[in-house]
């Protein structure tokens, strides 16, 4: 087994001996990981492991990076994401993503919303705003802005402006949602407010989600993987790992992390 999926179940996504790095430097040296479809997979480990590298090849935001490089093969639903025949836009509403920090477009609160909706055709004007109102109100947002739907977003908070990024990539309907320390940047009241949305997107949707912060970690990941200088130290059950690890270097990072 080689990540949260027994043999002969097909993950969601694998990364296959996959390495990364930028121009002479390489960052992560041949991770094999599978992540179970609908579940909530952890990437954990210290500053510079490679977390946010690997998180990023899994819808291809690295590509554009001047010097970037890559052996080895990611797989959404057993198919390669870096193949001839991928449509990168389709790839992104697939696997869509959420950044440290909210990254609102210049457009109104519920232009926001569907602005992926409409660029993907996904549905007639006229559903359009119904599905705002929907969205909104899955990540608890609609009653602070039923009332401003047309204003700017950079008005909102910062936890605000991050549920609504939420609302955003939900609105695509995609299969699997990349979180890049998510709450890093938001007060503990918002944290708990998107790390219960977090857990309520399971298991319809695959969350994978680069964290710092152990207690999140434990309390929203099923399974959680821990990287060291560019490798895959070990993953596991998250209760697993942080209870009973296997690898000196994941116990080392614990108990420090903890204090
Ligand atoms: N665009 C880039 N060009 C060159 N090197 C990069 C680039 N992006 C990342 N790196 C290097 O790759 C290594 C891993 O970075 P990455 O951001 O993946 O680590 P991380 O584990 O997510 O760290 P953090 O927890 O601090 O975000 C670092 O040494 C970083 O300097």
């Amino acid at each position: 087994m080689t990540g949260s999926v027994p043999d002969g179940v097909r993950p969601a996504l694998e990364s296959i001996e996959l390495s990364l790095g930028f121009g002479a430097v390489t960052v992560l040296r041949s991770v094999s990981l599978r992540i179970e479809r609908g579940g909530i997979f952890a990437l954990l480990g210290p500053t510079g492991s490679g977390k946010s590298t690997f998180l990023r090849s899994l819808n291809r935001m690295n590509d554009k990076i001047p010097g970037f490089r890559r052996e080895g093969q990611v797989l959404l639903e057993g198919e390669s994401i870096y193949g001839q025949r991928g449509d990168l836009m389709d790839l992104r509403r697939r696997v869509g993503m959420l950044f440290q920090r909210p990254n609102p477009f210049p457009m109104s609160i519920a232009q926001n919303v569907v602005a992926g909706v409409r660029a993907h055709k996904m549905a007639p004007r006229r559903e359009l705003s119904a599905i705002a109102q929907r969205r909104l109100e899955q990540v608890g947002l609609w009653g602070a802005v039923k009332d401003r739907l047309g204003e700017s977003p950079f008005r909102l908070s910062g936890g605000q402006q991050q549920l609504l990024c939420l609302a955003r990539a939900l609105a695509v309907e995609p299969e699997v949602l990349l979180l890049d320390e998510p709450t890093s940047s938001l007060d503990p009241v918002s944290t708990e407010a998107i790390e219960a949305l977090i857990r309520s997107l399971a298991p319809e949707l695959t969350v994978v989600i680069v964290t710092h912060n152990l207690g999140q970690a434990k309390r929203v990941a099923d399974h959680t993987a821990f990287f060291h200088d560019g490798h895959l130290v070990e993953h596991g059950p998250t209760a697993r790992l942080f209870d009973s690890p296997a690898e000196a270097e994941t116990a080392r990072y614990i108990a420090s992390a903890l204090g």
